[in-house]
């Protein structure tokens, strides 16, 4: 869909930008799920930019829109030392793509990073059927799954995968989580038990704490992230499902507003359809469509 600037272009018809196409611009990024703080702020720059600049059509309006939006997205950039113990906990809410997300990841850093000492950690408990997942990939993979039984301890498993590959001299660690609904408080409890075991107890290990939003989600996605951030922290994020018609604009307030930093895409169910997050296609994109 490719929305904003064809709207923007045929509100504005070769007239002055009066306020019709600044209240029109504003909603276009509201219904883009940048959420009405957000999309005020954008506006307002915007306004006053090409007021500065003195911009007179609307291909010119278009790039300032792209500039002013690029200051806000965060791109994080991923990169892994190449020994030594490092652990990625995924978290998320439910059916966000989690477990796929891992086997992706999983993939990206043996291809890309040659790091062959990979192991995933069933860190969801709660459901069997999520045991089960990860050990299919892990056979697709031929990575090691470290899981107990439905039911144990989350935090358990997951230091035990931390000491297994530090017996080996150090590993990635790919850590799954139960899709905690965020506004379910014995959960929330037991992901920030799982932080503070992680950090407790493998103090060495490089940890980052990586949430997993689907893309089609909209503003309840802010939501997660406000209440992911505030549980165990966040280091970064992966927009997965970006394959659909998505645009996840929502990425643009949890970037501004949270700070955390973009650093996948997924783009598909296979091994290969995760990518590093790339700033200028994700703008062309959102403003572009
Ligand atoms: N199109 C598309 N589908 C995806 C992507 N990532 C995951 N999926 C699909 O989304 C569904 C849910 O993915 P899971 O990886 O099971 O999600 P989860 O967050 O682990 O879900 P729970 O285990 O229920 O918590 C599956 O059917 C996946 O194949 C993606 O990037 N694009």
């Amino acid at each position: 869909m490719a929305w904003l600037m064809d709207r923007l272009r045929s509100l504005w018809g070769g007239a002055r930008f009066d306020e019709a196409f600044w209240e029109e611009f504003e909603d276009l990024l509201i219904e883009a799920d940048l959420g009405a703080e957000t999309a005020f702020e954008v506006v307002e720059e915007v306004q006053r930019r090409v007021k500065k600049e003195g911009v007179v059509d609307v291909e010119g309006v278009r790039e300032v829109i792209k500039d002013v939006l690029r200051r806000y997205v965060r791109a994080g950039g991923f990169s892994l030392p190449d020994s030594g113990t490092v652990v990625l906990l995924f978290v998320g809410v439910n059916g966000v793509g989690k477990t796929t997300t891992i086997a992706k990841c999983a993939h990206f850093i043996r291809s890309t990073w040659g790091r062959d000492d990979v192991v995933l950690a069933a860190g969801d408990t709660f459901r069997a059927g999520a045991i089960d997942q990860l050990r299919v990939w892990g056979e697709r993979l031929g990575v090691r799954v470290v899981a107990q039984q439905p039911g144990a301890d989350p935090a358990a498993v997951i230091f035990d995968a931390i000491q297994s590959v530090e017996r080996r001299g150090g590993g990635v660690v790919l850590a799954d989580t139960a899709g905690r609904f965020h506004n379910r408080a014995s959960l929330m409890d037991e992901l920030a038990k799982v932080d503070r075991v992680i950090r407790t107890k493998a103090v060495h290990a490089d940890y980052r704490r990586l949430l997993v939003i689907d893309a089609s989600t909209g503003q309840n996605a802010f939501r997660q992230a406000e209440v992911f951030q505030e549980t165990v922290g966040l280091d970064g994020l992966v927009l997965a499902k970006y394959d659909g018609a998505a645009k996840g604009g929502v990425l643009v307030p949890i970037s501004r507003r949270l700070e955390i930093p973009a650093l996948f895409v997924g783009t598909g169910e296979g091994l290969e359809d995760l990518r590093p997050f790339d700033v200028e296609e994700y703008l062309s994109r959102l403003v572009e469509g």
